[in-house]
């Protein structure tokens, strides 16, 4: 994994810039998904867009941000589906680790993300638990990818209300680690829960993750196997 690194000043003005882009971009899949305007008015704003789209492909990257060092030299990863502030894609989640090294991130799903009626698709909670318990194992010391991803799902995870999301390293064992987490309301009652097993991939071992994750943001870095 290469990282990217020095923004400079020029640099964070224009990521400020994509990232209210992606939050403009979240609002309008709401609309999108939302609106009961007239016929010729969703054709004429799909016009629009289709110009839009076109003035931003101009000049296009190869892929979206990955990894990179911010201000202070804090890692942080822009592009991503889940917690990148510069894709619309994402919610995006802001994950903490608390000083226990579990992960917690408050999140509040929108209409964008609806699956059964009036509740989030399961699959979009999965990716929100297999990313939050992939955070989880990172902060432990122990980063991977997943391997396996178990979930319940006990009760609809409604959207456009404040849930929490936590999650948990459980175990280690050579390059394989477990971890749990779950989707729940403010009190605590689980809506979705999950398990996961992450496999560190042979080539982050013995290179201190820790240079690249950065023990600044809290994480760990790779442990001793
Ligand atoms: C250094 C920088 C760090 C930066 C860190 C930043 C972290 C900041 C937080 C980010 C959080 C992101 C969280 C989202 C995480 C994704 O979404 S990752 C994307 C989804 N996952 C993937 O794309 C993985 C695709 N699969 C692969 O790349 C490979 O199959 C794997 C998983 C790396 C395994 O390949 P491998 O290294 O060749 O492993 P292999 O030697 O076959 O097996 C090793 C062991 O694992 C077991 N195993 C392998 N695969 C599996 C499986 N699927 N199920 C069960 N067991 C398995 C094997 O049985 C074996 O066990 P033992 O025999 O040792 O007991």
């Amino acid at each position: 994994m290469t990282i990217d690194v020095t923004p400079t000043e020029d640099a964070e003005a224009r990521l400020a810039a994509l990232v209210e882009l992606s939050r403009r971009a979240r609002a309008l899949a709401d609309a999108v998904v939302l609106t009961d305007v007239p016929e010729s008015e969703v054709t004429a704003v799909a016009a629009e867009l289709a110009a839009l789209t076109e003035r931003l492909g101009a000049l296009r990257r190869e892929s979206p941000r990955s990894f990179e060092l911010g201000p202070g030299g804090v890692p942080r990863n822009v592009g991503n589906a889940v917690t990148g502030s510069a894709n619309p894609h994402a919610l995006p989640l802001v994950v903490r680790v608390t000083p226990e090294r579990t992960v917690r991130a408050e999140l509040s799903f929108r209409p964008v993300h609806a699956g059964p009626p009036a509740s989030v698709h399961g699959g979009v909670s999965a990716m929100i638990l297999d990313h939050l318990l992939g955070e989880a194992v990172a902060a432990a010391g122990f980063p991977g990818v997943t391997g396996t991803l178990t979930l319940r799902y006990r009760r609809p995870v409604p959207y456009g209300e404040p849930l929490v999301a936590t999650a948990e390293y459980t175990r280690s064992e050579g390059r394989k680690t477990w971890a749990e987490g779950r989707i729940a309301l403010p009190d605590g009652t689980a809506l979705a829960e999950a398990s996961g097993l992450f496999v560190t991939p042979a080539g982050w071992l013995g290179r201190g993750a820790g240079d690249e994750t950065g023990s600044k943001s809290g994480q760990a870095p790779v442990r001793e196997r």
